[in-house]
């Protein structure tokens, strides 16, 4: 992502007036979005999506996504709603951080209090594709944590309308309200807020471009994120006896989400590389039949094929490479599952197609990518809550544990803090009757 980010940005000529990177102009558009309010949003919009809205237009509201909901065809509805129920079911099988609190002997009580967030953005890609599918991978867990309002941000379509699916997948969801916003300029709306219109967020959860990715990373910290979920990948470890031209179509699945997706193979099979070669160009030529599609543009950057001496050197590429998805297209995948070192989510034998996970298997399909399943994990229903530690002393407690507190702060150098600590010991403890400093320690330090 870093190495985008650096690159010049094509166009930025006519989009900022000079020469910039996408960092830069990503961070162009949060500054101008946080001090010009709603007039820099709808600028940014009619830029960049062709959208001429006015600042009456922002929202779709709830009548809005009722309709939606008879516009669209009653079988796509009810494979919605089929995968709501999925995803909803998977969420709630999840295991998850409950508020609790022990008491000692000694009266010292401990533990946690787990509360929902009260205010989430989620942002559903639609650049490309009206990605209805990501609008449930976000808002059903939400839901399912008790978040207290879910406000969907979505690029508009060049007349300003939101596809009628995301609003339908919207309304499913419960999802209360959708801003007509897109990229980074959505991101800032959400948050920095916008006077009047909009309160800033908590936390901004979703997947998109590099320019929402860039984006969200730069607003972490005045807000959360859930990480970096950012153009899709697959990664396919495959053996002799998968099926190139399956191979090939789930290759080709991922590399038409964006020309900075990516896609590749790993295998110890030559034959097998070879055929799925073949097939890819097949495929590709029905798919993309005049040559200027995404899927091509992304398999020229970023398709890989590997030849690796066997297939556990394969499943050690994948682990080190931490893709988003990777497919165990082999015989007996559950031998290698607890041999890969990181991924978001690992699709087993060669009937786990990606693109059933992408829709409703059930597990969350915003995930890592550009290597963070290293290191994190995709959306669940603990991203939307948050812990608080519990700790209430006894008087007995204080005396156990007061003097090593005392002591640990003095050799921090931090007197303060063992006052804080010693006043109270000195004063016997909160059923001490005694406010100010005990008789002969004034002055001792
Ligand atoms: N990792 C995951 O979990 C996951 C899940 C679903 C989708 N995705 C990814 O989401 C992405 C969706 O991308 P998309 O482009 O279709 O939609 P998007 O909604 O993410 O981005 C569209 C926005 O990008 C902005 N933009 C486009 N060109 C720009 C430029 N030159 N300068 C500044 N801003 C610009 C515009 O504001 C536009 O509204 C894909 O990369 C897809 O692979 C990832
Ligand atoms: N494959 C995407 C995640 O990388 C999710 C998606 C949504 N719709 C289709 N696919
Ligand atoms: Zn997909």
């Amino acid at each position: 992502m870093d190495v985008l980010a650096r690159q010049e940005l094509p166009g930025a000529e006519t989009l900022f007036g000079r020469p910039l990177t996408a960092l830069e102009g990503v961070r162009e558009i949060l500054a101008s979005v946080r001090e010009g309010g709603v007039p820099a949003l709808l600028r940014w919009t009619r830029t960049l999506d062709g959208a001429a809205l006015g600042a009456e237009d922002l929202w779709v509201g709830p009548e809005e996504m009722e309709a939606a909901r008879e516009r669209v065809d009653p079988a796509l509805l009810a494979s919605i709603r089929r995968a709501r129920e999925r995803i909803e079911a998977f969420h709630r099988a999840e295991p998850v951080p409950h508020a609790w609190h022990r008491v000692d002997s000694d009266g010292l009580v401990l533990g946690q209090e787990v509360r929902p967030l009260r205010r989430v953005g989620l942002y559903v890609p639609g650049g490309r594709a009206p990605l209805f599918s990501s609008l449930l991978m976000g808002a059903v867990p939400a839901r399912v944590a008790g978040v207290g309002e879910v406000v969907v941000a979505t690029p508009p379509r060049r007349d300003g309308s939101v596809p009628p699916a995301i609003l339908a997948a919207a309304a499913e969801a419960g999802v209360a309200r959708v801003l007509r916003a897109g990229g980074a300029q959505a991101v800032a709306a959400l948050a920095y807020g916008l006077e009047g219109v909009l309160e800033p967020v908590e936390k901004i959860v979703g997947p998109g471009n590099l320019f929402v990715t860039l984006a969200k990373r730069e607003v972490f910290g005045q807000v959360g994120i859930d990480g970096l979920p950012g153009p899709s990948e697959v990664l396919v470890v495959a053996d002799a006896t998968a099926n190139p031209e399956w191979v090939a179509a789930d290759l080709l699945a991922q590399a038409e989400h964006d020309p900075d997706a990516s896609a590749v193979l790993v295998t110890a099979s030559e034959g097998l590389l070879q055929a799925v070669e073949a097939a890819l160009a097949r495929q590709l030529q029905r798919l993309d039949p005049q040559g200027d599609g995404v899927a091509r543009r992304s398999l020229e950057r970023w398709g890989k094929a590997l030849l690796c001496r066997d297939l556990a050197e394969a499943v050690a590429w994948a682990g080190r490479l931490a893709p988003e998805h990777l497919e165990l297209a082999v015989e007996d995948p559950w031998r290698w599952v607890g041999r890969v070192g990181a991924a978001g989510a690992i699709f087993l034998g060669h009937a786990a197609s990606e693109p059933l996970g992408d829709y409703l298997a059930g597990p969350d399909h915003i995930l890592p990518t550009n290597g963070a399943a290293r290191f994190s994990s995709g959306l669940s229903v603990e991203t939307f809550l948050i812990r608080s530690s519990l700790i209430g002393y006894s008087d007995e407690a204080l005396r156990r544990d007061g003097p090593a507190a005392v002591r640990m702060a003095r050799a921090e150098g931090l007197e303060a803090h063992a006052r804080a600590v010693e006043i109270r010991l000195e004063a016997g403890g909160p059923g001490g009757a005694d406010e100010g400093p005990a008789p002969g320690k004034e002055g001792e330090a």
